[in-house]
């Protein structure tokens, strides 16, 4: 069968989004894995799949999947492009869309000028949240990664982050660390990894290791994440602009169990027809 799709990106974290409220398709691990390969299908970091709602209070369901085939929680920069996605094909005419992730609820909200914001929830900071293997809950951790120690803050945005502080993005061991904290054995569900550079309290530089994708141009659960872990530990102050390789987000937090907004662009690239195995 031949499956209607299309290519987007934020920020140069790149999609491929399905719509199966109306086609019909049966996507499973190897076909996923199939369809990311960048030399032999599509190639994109994550699958995104437009689904209807199981929850009748919400407007779709949103389903997320690494180019590793592994379904997974939430993706803040997939959350724009879905936005965009629903209102171009005229799955909705709404500018507010409400959607169901495995990793809980989230607002979309399309702006007039193509920023969209994603209400992306509280962010939760205790160890179990993620899970990551410590007796409780604190600001930051040491972790062991080939005998040396490392210092992280960790964060779930429904998905699970570690964030490491660094003096340079640039010259941060992204390539050697990325992996090896990637799946870490105490984080037993895996983890993205954020690397951290501080500017000022309005401003940092960030790049993402992420799970079951590699490095990515950007990442907005990453961003989040790292937002949120930098506030907590008292070194931002929201909005924090985050400057990605792909770009730049920002990010609005008051801390506490309130949400954090996320505000970005969003582009189709082109749409497409793929045969399935
Ligand atoms: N690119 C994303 C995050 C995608 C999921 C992540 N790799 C995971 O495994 O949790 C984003 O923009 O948030």
């Amino acid at each position: 069968m031949l499956l209607h799709f299309t290519k987007m990106h934020g920020l140069g974290n790149d999609f491929m989004v399905v719509d199966l409220v109306t086609q019909r398709a049966r996507l499973d691990n190897a076909e996923v894995r199939r369809l990311a390969d960048r030399r032999f299908g599509i190639g994109f970091d994550q699958l995104l799949v437009v689904e209807p709602p199981r929850n009748p209070d919400m407007d779709f369901r949103y389903r997320i999947y690494n180019a590793d085939g592994s379904e997974v929680e939430n993706c803040g920069n997939g959350a724009r492009c879905f936005a965009r996605f629903v209102l171009d094909k005229r799955l909705t005419h709404k500018h507010q869309i409400r959607v169901e992730t495995a990793g809980g609820p989230l607002t979309l909200d399309v702006h007039n000028d193509n920023q969209i914001s994603v209400d992306m929830g509280a962010p939760r900071f205790a160890p179990q949240a993620l899970p990551f293997d410590a007796p409780d809950e604190q600001l930051t951790y040491r972790l062991d990664v080939d005998g040396q120690s490392h210092e992280i803050s960790i964060a779930s945005m429904g998905n699970p982050h570690a964030v490491l502080i660094v003096d340079s993005t640039e010259q941060a061991p992204v390539e050697r660390l990325g992996p090896a904290i990637e799946g870490h054995p105490r984080f037993p569900r895996r983890v993205n990894v954020g690397f951290m550079q501080v500017i000022s309290p309005g401003e940092i530089r960030l790049r993402v290791y992420e799970r079951g994708s590699g490095e990515t141009l950007a990442c907005g659960t990453g961003a989040c994440a790292a937002v949120a872990c930098g506030i907590r530990r008292g070194l931002l102050t929201s909005p924090v602009k985050v400057h990605l390789a792909g770009g730049s987000l920002k990010i609005d937090w008051d801390g506490g169990d309130s949400h954090l907004i996320m505000t970005g662009p969003a582009e189709r690239v082109y749409d497409g027809r793929v045969a399935l195995r």
